[in-house]
């Protein structure tokens, strides 16, 4: 039974064709497009695709986009099927003051690293990352609990933010450094520790709060740029939404 995951976030929409609806299946094709570009897929990429018998997808960029992506898949007699943050799903547990409010793609993603955890060994907590748009930073304990987490703007975000706000930061993209002494190595600079540091601080609230050293795992589209200056070791998935949605259609197609 051929499964389509389809993770659409602000910047860019991502999908996969697996063999089965469950972990572990063998992936048949994937791809990404730029929001401005979905409606090529149907006429492009999903053209020539084994037809998905089964669908489950996440959006975080809104209904006017969703619908956009519902038309191309009109391809196929497929229904579209999007997940909603609840209490509770897949071994996890919300802790969300209104579990329903939390990013569909944050909830799919800690479902996702919760599952790849339990697979290494014995229940740990976890920090996961994902650097995209926005960058997320959720705490879970050992027993499957989102106790909380953190947003805060990506790369682009920030360096829009501070050229849209001042008059002389208006440079090309430079490394990152530990003692910048020029405005692009600056702006690069500062913007990435801004991540690391905020994900440090979240690494020591878990392991006060919990007692011991949580399992941290980086995922999105700019994870690999953040790879190199963490303070900690991270294990760098590809796409932990694919891994959640993968869970749960296990779950809801069995
Ligand atoms: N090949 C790429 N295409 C698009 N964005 C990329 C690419 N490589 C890295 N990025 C970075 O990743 C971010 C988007 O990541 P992505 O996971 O697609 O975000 P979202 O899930 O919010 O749509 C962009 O802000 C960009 O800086
Ligand atoms: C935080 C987000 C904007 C991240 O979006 P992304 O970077 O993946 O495009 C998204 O998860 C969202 O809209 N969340 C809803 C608010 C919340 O999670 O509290
Ligand atoms: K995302």
């Amino acid at each position: 039974m051929t499964f389509l995951a389809i993770d659409v976030g602000n910047t860019r929409l991502k999908w996969a064709l697996h063999e089965a609806p469950g972990p572990g299946a063998a992936l048949l094709a994937q791809g990404a497009e730029f929001l401005d570009h979905i409606e090529r897929l149907a006429e492009g990429a999903w053209a020539s695709l084994p037809t998905p018998e089964r669908m489950l997808g996440c959006v975080v960029a809104g209904d006017a986009v969703k619908r956009r992506v519902e038309e191309q898949m009109e391809l196929w007699d497929v229904a579209p099927q999007w997940v909603v943050a609840s209490a509770q799903e897949a071994g996890l547990i919300n802790g969300y003051d209104h579990p329903t409010r939390l990013g569909c793609d944050r909830w799919v993603a800690m479902i996702g690293a919760r599952q790849r955890i339990l697979a290494q060994g014995p229940a740990r907590p976890l920090v996961v990352v994902m650097v995209g748009t926005a960058v997320t930073v959720e705490a879970i304990d050992a027993q499957g609990r989102f106790l909380g987490g953190l947003i805060l703007p990506g790369h682009g975000i920030m360096l829009r933010a501070l050229e849209s706000g001042t008059a002389g930061l208006h440079v090309p993209t430079g490394e990152v450094c530990m003692f910048p002494t020029n405005t692009s190595d600056a702006l690069t600079s500062g913007g990435t520790y801004a991540i690391a540091g905020a994900v440090e601080r979240m690494v020591q609230h878990v392991i006060a709060y919990c007692g011991s050293e949580p399992a941290c795992m980086m995922t999105g589209g700019a994870g690999w740029k953040m790879a190199p200056s963490m303070t900690r070791p991270f294990e760098l998935v590809d796409n932990l939404i694919f891994d959640g949605l993968l869970e749960i259609a296990a779950r809801r197609f069995a």
